[in-house]
C-alpha cells in the first residue's frame, strides 16, 4: 500500500486538507479540499490532483456549527476515501509558535499546552489551528502529528526587525515583532530558487496578499523584516483586519467612547480593513466589481499600503533584486498588482500588461511555479507564484518523521 501524509490547514471558519503520497523525498498530491463556511454556509468540496470533482457538498448550519463537527465530517467523508493508502503521519498548521518554536515539532501534550498558551496572541487563528490536532489525536492517537508554524520562518530575524520602540522589560516578556505567513513565504521562496536562482540568492520582496496579507523582505534566502508583528493584525490592512494603526485610536476607543477590550478587539479583527473601509465587502472580487466610490478607494487604499510596505521594506535590504506577488489577490488580481507596481515606477518598476493580464494557471496543477509579469524596462524582474502552505507543511512533516525515524 502507499504512504501518504494528510495535510490540516484549519481557520476560524474553514479548514483545508490536502492529502500527499509519498514519493521518495517528495509529495505528490492525491487530493485536496475544504470545508468552510462553518457556521455560516458549511460546504464540503474535495477535488483530486488533476481538478476533477470528487465530492461537493452542502450542509445544514446546525450540522456543522463548531470546527469539531467539520473535523468529523471531514474524517466520515475521508475514511472510506483513503483506504488504498497508510497514513504515516499528520501534519498542521498552526499560526504562532511565539519565541518557543524555531521549526516544526511533534506534538505531545506537553507542545499542545505551551501552544494553546498562545491562543492570546492569535485569536483568529490559534485556537482553530489546535481544535483539529486535539480531535484527531483522541481519533488517532496511533498517528504522530506535527505542528508546523508561520512564524518560524522569522525566527531569528534582525533584532532591530524583532523589536517595538516601548519598554525593553516588554521585549523579555515576549512582546516581540514575530511575524508570520512564513510557511508561504517558504514555499514561494524556493520556487523562485527553482525558476530564478540568481535573483532568489539577492534582495527580494514577497507580497502575501489573501484574506490575510503581509510582505516581507528576504536576502540570502533569509527573512529580514516583515510586516506583520506581535499579531497577524499588524501591517497591512486586510479582508477585514485594520492593519497598522495609530495606537492613541486604540486609547481613544477604551477611554473616550468606553468601548470593552473584546468590543476593540472584534473591531479591529473583524470589521476593520477593506469591510470596514468600503462598507461593502471584504472580498477583493467584489470590491472590483463594484462600481461604488467607497468600493474603489478601499483598493485604492490597500494598493497603497502594500506599494508603501515594498518602498520601505526594499530600505532595510538595501535596495531589490526581484519582486513576488503571491496569495489570493496576488495571484489573481491584475488590477491590484497593476495599481501597486504604478505606485512603483519612480523606482524602475514596470509591468509587461499582456503578460500580468495573462489568467492565472490552474492551482492544483503541480509543477506550477510561476511566471514573469514584468516589462522590458523594469530594472528588477517581477514574478507571480502560486504559493501552496500545505505541500510546505507536508514536506516538513515527512522530513522530520524520517528524521525522528533515523533517531530512533
Ligand atoms: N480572482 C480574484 N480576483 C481578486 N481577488 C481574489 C480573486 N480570487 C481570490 N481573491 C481574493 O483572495 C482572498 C483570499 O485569499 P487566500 O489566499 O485564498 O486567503 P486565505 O487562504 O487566507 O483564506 C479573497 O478574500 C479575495 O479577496
Ligand atoms: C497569519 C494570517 O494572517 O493567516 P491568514 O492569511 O491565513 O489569515
Ligand atoms: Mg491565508
Amino acid at each position: 500500500m502507499t504512504q501518504a501524509l494528510l495535510v490540516v490547514n484549519a481557520g476560524s471558519s474553514s479548514i483545508k486538507f490536502k492529502l500527499y503520497s509519498v514519493n521518495g523525498d517528495d509529495l505528490d498530491l492525491v487530493m485536496g479540499g475544504a470545508l468552510d463556511g462553518i457556521g455560516s454556509q458549511p460546504r464540503l468540496k474535495v477535488k483530486d490532483h488533476a481538478g476533477t470533482i470528487l465530492v461537493e457538498h452542502d450542509y445544514a448550519v446546525a450540522e456543522i456549527s463548531t470546527t469539531e463537527q467539520a473535523q468529523t465530517a471531514i474524517a466520515d467523508w475521508l475514511t472510506p476515501h483513503i483506504k488504498d493508502y497508510v497514513i504515516i503521519g499528520i501534519g498542521h498548521r498552526v499560526v504562532h509558535g511565539g519565541s518557543v518554536y524555531s521549526r516544526p515539532v511533534l506534538v505531545d501534550d506537553q507542545v499542545m499546552a505551551t501552544l494553546e498558551t498562545f491562543i492570546p496572541l492569535a485569536p483568529l487563528h490559534q485556537l482553530g489551528n489546535l481544535d483539529p490536532i486535539r480531535v484527531l489525536r483522541q481519533r488517532r492517537p496511533d498517528l504522530p502529528q506535527v505542528a508546523c508554524f508561520d512564524t518560524a520562518f522569522h525566527f531569528g530575524h534582525p533584532e532591530l526587525s524583532d523589536r517595538f520602540a516601548l519598554p525593553r522589560s516588554l521585549y523579555d516578556e515576549g512582546v516581540r515583532r514575530y511575524g508570520f505567513h512564513g510557511l508561504s513565504y517558504e514555499y514561494v521562496h524556493a520556487a523562485l530558487r527553482d525558476i530564478a536562482p540568481d535573483t532568489a540568492h539577492g534582495r527580494v520582496i514577497i507580497a502575501h496578499l489573501g484574506s490575510g496579507a503581509s510582505v516581507c523582505c528576504l536576502h540570502e534566502g533569509k527573512s529580514i523584516e516583515t510586516t506583520m508583528g506581535f499579531t497577524a493584525l499588524d501591517g497591512l490592512p486586510m479582508g477585514t483586519r485594520s492593519g497598522t494603526l495609530d495606537p492613541g485610536v486604540v486609547l481613544h476607543l477604551i477611554e473616550q467612547k468606553g468601548m470593552k477590550p473584546a468590543e476593540v478587539g472584534t473591531m479591529l479583527y473583524k470589521q476593520s480593513g477593506l469591510l470596514g473601509l468600503s462598507g461593502i465587502s471584504n472580498d477583493v472580487r467584489a470590491l472590483l466589481a463594484s462600481d461604488r466610490p467607497e468600493a474603489k478607494m478601499a483598493i485604492d487604499f490597500f494598493c497603497l499600503r502594500v506599494a508603501q510596505a515594498m518602498a520601505s521594506l526594499s530600505v532595510t535590504i538595501y535596495g531589490l533584486d526581484g519582486l513576488v506577488f503571491t496569495a489570493g489577490i496576488g495571484e489573481n488580481a491584475p488590477e491590484v498588482r497593476a495599481r501597486v507596481i504604478e505606485h512603483l515606477r519612480w523606482s524602475g518598476l514596470a509591468l509587461d500588461p499582456a503578460a500580468n493580464e495573462a489568467p492565472a494557471p490552474s492551482h492544483q496543477r503541480q509543477g506550477n511555479k510561476g511566471r514573469r509579469i514584468d516589462g522590458k524596462e523594469s530594472r528588477v524582474p517581477i514574478f507571480v507564484i502560486p504559493t501552496d502552505e500545505e505541500r510546505m507543511i507536508g514536506l516538513h512533516t515527512l522530513r522530520l518523521l524520517r528524521q525522528l525515524k533515523h533517531h530512533s
